[in-house]
């Protein structure tokens, strides 16, 4: 009997801030276009799911979904309804389309001071609302890979404690997002492993995924050599030749001789 199928590579691609309404879409249409197109994401090898903006959500599920691109919003309230000005809460992100939310990105707990009890608070928000959570975890300051690995699941339990569901772990050390590199692969490996053996003991969060964010761009996927479950890209993915670029490290099997 042959092997099973590897689960698929995820890579996420987060637009933060970044571009305006139109240029969201018109990236979303590349985007579309080559999931449509490139055998990695056509053979299930690769998953690709895009977090942009908040009123691009709507416009871009139309684009993304029907090529399979899971589509998520880049915060989530931690209620579900109610007196919550400037909120949007996870019913309405799961009615109109979105399949994941981000929560506890650097940027979040640094600019706009959530912290730990908010984080969990909306992990636990998405998981009830049948949203994947893309939940970012990593050390603040550059440090050895065996104390960031530490740092790094110890973060993950307390965020998840008392939480079920399946969660995509995005491992982001806080030193490496903006940089002109990501972390080594060393580092990234020695984090995503300590992760990945965790999340192997905690049953009801089975399914879950660990991937790398941090200036991350063509290359590192070979680099990493299959430490991580994928990327969580940022700039590096604005061009749509980086995202295939990373689409094409991945072995895409060779369709079946025809005798
Ligand atoms: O959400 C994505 C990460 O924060 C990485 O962003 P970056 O690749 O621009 O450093």
């Amino acid at each position: 009997m042959s092997d099973p199928a590897p689960p698929p590579v995820l890579l996420g691609v987060s637009l933060k801030m970044y571009f305006g309404h139109h240029e969201t879409l018109n990236w979303a249409r590349r985007v579309a276009a080559l999931a449509d197109r490139h055998p990695a994401v056509t053979s299930g090898a690769a998953r690709l799911f895009v977090l942009p903006a908040f009123p691009t959500l709507v416009p871009a599920a139309g684009i993304l979904t029907p090529y399979g691109i899971g589509l998520g919003a880049q915060d989530i309230a931690t209620e579900d309804t109610g007196p919550y000005t400037g909120e949007v809460g996870g019913p309405v992100l799961r009615e109109i389309g979105c399949r994941y939310a981000e929560v506890g990105h650097a940027e979040r707990r640094r600019m706009y001071g959530e912290g730990d009890t908010v984080v969990a608070a909306k992990t636990a928000a998405a998981l009830r609302n049948r949203l994947t959570p893309v939940l970012c975890v990593g050390e603040r300051d550059r440090g050895t890979p065996g104390e960031a690995a530490e740092r790094t699941v110890a973060e993950a339990e307390r965020l998840l404690r008392g939480l079920e569901g399946t969660v995509v772990l995005a491992y982001e050390p806080q030193w490496a997002i903006g940089a002109p590199e990501p972390a080594s692969a060393e580092h990234i490996t020695t984090v995503c492993g300590a992760l990945r053996a965790w999340l192997d003991d905690q049953p009801q969060h089975t399914g879950s995924s660990v991937i790398y964010g941090g200036s991350a761009g063509p290359g590192l996927l070979t680099r990493l050599a299959g430490a991580a479950d994928g990327l969580f890209l940022g700039r590096f993915a604005h061009d749509p030749a980086n995202i295939e670029a990373v689409l094409d490290e991945l072995h895409v099997p060779a369709p079946t001789a025809v005798a």
